[in-house]
């Protein structure tokens, strides 16, 4: 029955979530919760989960210092086991140590994780979860020893109170560090189970949770608007004498919009995949096996940072393609750009993520090449590489295997060319992390390589596998192709190296991606509604479902407060200006 009660919250979350644009606090609250049911103990999740879920309790998961938010292993935080109380001594040594960021902390949270660095007679066994009261649950005061705050204005993210967390040897009970797989024992021994970076371990369902919650939603409703909009929105003579014509109807409109609508179906058959993976690997964890976790890592990472980068830019495409209204906030764009813009940095900033990804592709690569079997997502790395693109016609590029072929072979030529790079600096005399740092600009660029190959094969299996209607079918077949197509132009120099496509294969690229903007510009707004988010949802003036927008930006503009307060400029400066003009006039 309690499998059957977390589905159906999780359903009702994801939903509320959706109802309510994602702008619903306590984001991080449910990773505080989450958290618990990941690394805590039978005994302490059946203890804390209820209170959280009922929010009798609110909780933050307070990690990231003033000094340190990507490198874990550099926290501040001290939680020190004084065995003779059997508690821990929660400590911040000094401000660059103080907690900041964590959201819902500012203002609203009773509790907190607090990831700090776990001393047990003097030695340091890393970071670990430690569940901390911060504020009283009679009326809302910071307990003793406890500084916290909202760490004020930021780019966005305005519905969510952002705090600071200072702890002065705050006293817990040993029962209150989450010990399902690190548990420190009454007489001061440690116990591990499993993977040295399982207290990492809660970071990879969040980063699974916001692709799928946040980032890709926002980019879908940032379609939604743009898409809507140019098919009201007139603008210029297409025609000499005729009427203006719709802007979607021009190419370039359409080579600004459709590939992001492409990128949304991409994105959307990605998450389940991602998820799905992550449920797997989480129910091996859970009963001792470990051995996926290093890949679940590296996929999720990779994932998150190029699923919020491709989002941020394509929200800002939508943007920038309503032209003027677009800069207004009653559009809604600009509000879905600062918002999925900070995904780019909360929750593992995504060029240390990419490299992770990178680090695990170069380990992987050498297990393949010295005869060792490979898990799923990088077997391809030890495959023989094609030569050449076979693609004889424009036509072939219609053919997943085609397009396959050329990111798969781009992404093992550019791992395969970022790890021997390395390889030959140490031959050279460099230590490995200079050799690692000299390489990461391309080893960055070989994890993006390895990402997108992964997420064009799970749009290729996902429409192939999906039994939907025939036309339905050659919608998404077209989507496909055209998201395939559109990084094969945006990245052309990466395909034409080594004459893996040649320029006259290219060209029959950009030949059969513009045969196939003309195509979807007859189902845009067909494709782009099958989101179905209601008007409140979008909660623009431009891309409600009447298409009413001028009406619309007119009555809204009329609510602004601007429009209904005394203006003070004009009667204090303006007034004798404009008065000691009359004489003359
Ligand atoms: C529903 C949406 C709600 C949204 C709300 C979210 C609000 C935001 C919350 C936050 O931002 S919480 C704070 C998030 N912070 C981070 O993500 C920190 C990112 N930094 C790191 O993860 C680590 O510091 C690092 C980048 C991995 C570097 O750490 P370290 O120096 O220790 O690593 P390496 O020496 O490179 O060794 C890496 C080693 O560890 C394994 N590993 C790393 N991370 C994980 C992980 N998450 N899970 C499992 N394993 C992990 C990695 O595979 C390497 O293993 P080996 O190669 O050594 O075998
Ligand atoms: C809106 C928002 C909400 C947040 N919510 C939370 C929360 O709830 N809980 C929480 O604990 N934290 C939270 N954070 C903090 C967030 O997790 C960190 O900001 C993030 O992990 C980045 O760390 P940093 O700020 O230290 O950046 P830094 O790591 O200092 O990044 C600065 C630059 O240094 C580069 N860099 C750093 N390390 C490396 C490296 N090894 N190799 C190459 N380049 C490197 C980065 O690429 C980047 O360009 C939030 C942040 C934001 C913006």
């Amino acid at each position: 029955m309690n499998a059957v009660l977390k589905l159906l919250h999780h359903i009702q979350v994801h939903f509320n979530f959706r109802v309510l644009a994602g702008d619903i606090g306590f984001n991080v609250h449910t990773v505080f919760l989450n958290c618990i049911n990941e690394l805590g103990t039978d005994e302490q999740i059946a203890k804390w989960v209820p209170l959280a879920q009922n929010y009798n309790i609110i909780g933050t998961y307070a990690q990231t210092e003033l000094g340190h938010g990507t490198y874990l292993r550099g926290l501040e935080t001290t939680a020190t086991f004084d065995m003779s109380t059997q508690e821990f001594l929660i400590n911040t040594p000094k401000i660059s140590a103080m907690k900041w960021w964590p959201g819902d902390l500012g203002r609203s949270a009773t509790h907190a994780l607090v990831l700090a660095q776990l001393y047990i007679k003097g030695k340091n066994y890393g970071m670990h979860p430690f569940l901390v009261q911060i504020r009283s649950l009679h009326d809302h005061s910071p307990l003793p020893g406890i500084t916290v705050g909202d760490i004020g204005p930021k780019m966005g993210f305005a519905h969510v109170d952002n705090g600071y967390l200072f702890l002065r040897n705050i006293r817990i009970p040993l029962q209150n560090m989450l010990s399902r797989y690190s548990q420190v024992l009454p007489d001061g021994r440690y116990v591990k189970r499993g993977s040295e970076k399982i207290n990492y371990f809660s970071m990879i369902l969040v980063r699974v949770n916001m692709i799928g919650e946040v980032v890709v939603g926002t980019l879908t409703k940032a379609c939604m608007i743009a898409i809507r909009y140019s098919v009201v929105r007139r603008q210029s003579e297409f025609k000499p004498g005729a009427a203006e014509a719709k802007i979607l109807d021009y190419q370039t409109q359409q080579g600004k919009l459709l590939p992001q609508l492409a990128t949304v179906y991409a994105f959307h058959f990605l998450c389940p995949y991602l998820l799905d993976y992550y449920n797997l690997v989480h129910h091996e964890i859970k009963s001792g096996n470990f051995k996926s976790l290093p890949e679940l890592h590296a996929l999720t990472a990779g994932m998150k940072a190029l699923v919020t980068e491709y989002s941020t830019a394509g929200v800002e495409v939508c943007r920038r393609a309503c032209g003027g209204h677009g800069y207004s906030m009653l559009s809604g764009l600009p509000s879905l750009y600062s918002y999925v813009l900070a995904a780019c940095t909360y929750e593992g900033e995504n060029t240390v993520l990419y490299l992770q990804t990178a680090r695990y592709l170069v380990k992987c690569l050498a297990m393949g090449q010295s005869g060792q079997s490979l898990p799923q997502s990088v077997a391809y790395l030890t495959s023989a590489l094609s030569r050449r693109c076979q693609a004889r016609d424009k036509s072939d590029f219609l053919k997943t295997e085609i397009y396959l072929d050329a990111f798969e072979h781009r992404a093992c030529r550019l791992i395969r060319g970022a790890a021997s790079k390395v390889q030959a600096l140490v031959h050279s005399g460099l230590e490995q992390y200079e050799a690692w740092n000299s390489t990461s600009v391309e080893l960055l660029e070989a994890s993006m390589a390895h990402c997108q190959y992964i997420i064009v094969k799970v749009f290729v299996d996902t429409v192939e596998k999906l039994n939907s209607d025939p036309g339905i079918h050659i919608s998404l077949k077209r989507l496909c192709h055209l998201f395939a197509l559109h990084w094969i132009r945006t990245n052309a120099g990466s395909f034409l190296h080594n004459e893996y496509i040649s320029g006259n294969q290219l060209d029959m690229v950009t030949e059969i991606y513009l045969d196939l903007l003309l195509l979807l510009r007859k189902e845009a707004v067909v494709l782009v509604d099958a989101f179905d988010y209601t008007d409140e949802q979008l909660n623009s003036a431009l891309g409600s479902y009447d298409g009413q927008v001028y009406q619309r930006l007119f009555e809204w503009a009329q609510k602004a407060p601007e429009n209904h307060q005394v203006n003070s400029a004009y009667e204090k400066h303006m007034k004798p200006l404009f008065h000691s003009a009359l004489s003359k006039l």
